[in-house]
């Protein structure tokens, strides 16, 4: 499904009824990389849609949760951090955000609390104000790894950064004000009926919420260099027969073969590792025993070349 038609999802389901004045849309997280936006869309649904790490540029695919009100549903659409590109990758994930600001109800600027406002920030409040149309909360998150006079030191700070609808310090961490940032947000919803069911958290393919899994076991204890380098594609995922266990084959790309040596480890130690970190985290996912075939691959400079971004299935998201 292309990530981005978010019209076609408006079309409402049948539902048996809703209540009066039930808010239903769409927000989307935007704000430098590493800031906090995944742990605080996770955080906003319950449950991890989106992987974290300590690394920047963790997110590179449009993900969304589902935020299950009784009087509102809000659909979280998460983006990559913004940011002035490198790479053709870095090109495409950032025409990817300016094309999702355009289609959402509400955008949620992130800047964490314990950082100084820097170019990074001022370059995305100078996209936002071109954003008119659509109105623009600011949240300063990661309250809890500052005090509370750094807090409204920041907070003033973002205050003078832009025109925003709303300013909200939050820490998804401590999970402090989460409720509060969701009745902001959904604020700023249409009326309208829930266009999810019920308890349905994310529309990502479970597909793509294992290979997110895989790449982010992959993260783990790698070389600051490396993350960027590294792409998963789930080749081939179904329950084997007559068995309580899911068999899945993925690769695992790099872009060079010193890279691969890395992601294998000394005997394959790590590329184990990987392997036994990604599955236990698939099977709680999939509420199923897993078989995951892990290959490691080398796609030489795939960030720069539009033919292996397009295998690597980047070009659905564009
Ligand atoms: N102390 C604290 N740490 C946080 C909080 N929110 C996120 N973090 C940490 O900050 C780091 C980055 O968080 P992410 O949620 O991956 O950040 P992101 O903005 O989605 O990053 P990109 O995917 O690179 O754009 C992780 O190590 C998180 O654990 C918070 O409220 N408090």
């Amino acid at each position: 499904m292309d990530d981005l038609d978010l019209e076609k999802l408006r079309v409402p389901l049948p539902m048996p009824s809703y209540p009066e004045g039930f808010r239903s849309g769409f927000a989307c997280f935007v704000g430098r990389p590493n800031v906090g936006k995944s742990t605080l869309m996770n955080a906003l649904v319950g449950q991890k849609v989106a992987i974290t790490s300590n690394r920047p540029q963790t997110t590179r695919r449009t993900v969304r949760g589902i935020v299950h009100r009784d009087d509102a549903q809000l659909i979280i659409v998460d983006t990559p951090g913004l940011h002035k590109p490198r790479t053709l990758l870095g090109e495409r994930l950032d025409s990817l955000v300016r094309s999702t600001l355009v289609e959402v109800d509400v955008i949620a600027f992130c800047i964490p609390a314990g950082e100084p406002i820097g170019r990074g920030d001022t370059y995305i409040a100078r996209e936002l104000a071109a954003q008119r149309d659509t109105p623009v909360v600011a949240l300063v998150t990661k309250t809890d790894t500052v005090d509370r006079a750094r807090v409204s030191e920041q907070l003033l700070a973002v205050s003078r950064l832009g025109e925003w609808a709303d300013i909200v310090p939050v820490s998804a961490a401590a999970g402090f004000q989460l409720d509060t940032v969701a009745d902001v947000l959904c604020g700023h919803l249409p009326e309208g009926p829930p266009l999810y069911p019920d308890g349905e958290l994310t529309d990502e393919p479970d597909e793509m919420l294992v290979a997110e899994l895989i790449r982010e076991a992959s993260l783990e204890g790698v070389r600051d260099e490396l993350p960027h380098s590294i792409a998963v594609v789930v080749e081939e995922m179904a329950p084997r027969e007559g068995r309580d266990l899911i068999d899945i084959y993925a690769s695992l790309y790099v872009e060079r073969p010193s890279q691969k040596a890395i992601v294998i480890g000394s005997k394959g130690a790590r590329l184990r590792e990987v392997g036994s970190r990604a599955r236990a985290q698939i099977e709680a996912l999939l509420g199923s025993r897993v078989y995951l075939d892990l290959r490691v691959r080398v796609a030489k400079d795939w960030q720069r070349d539009p033919k292996q971004l397009r295998r690597l299935g980047f070009d659905q998201q564009v």
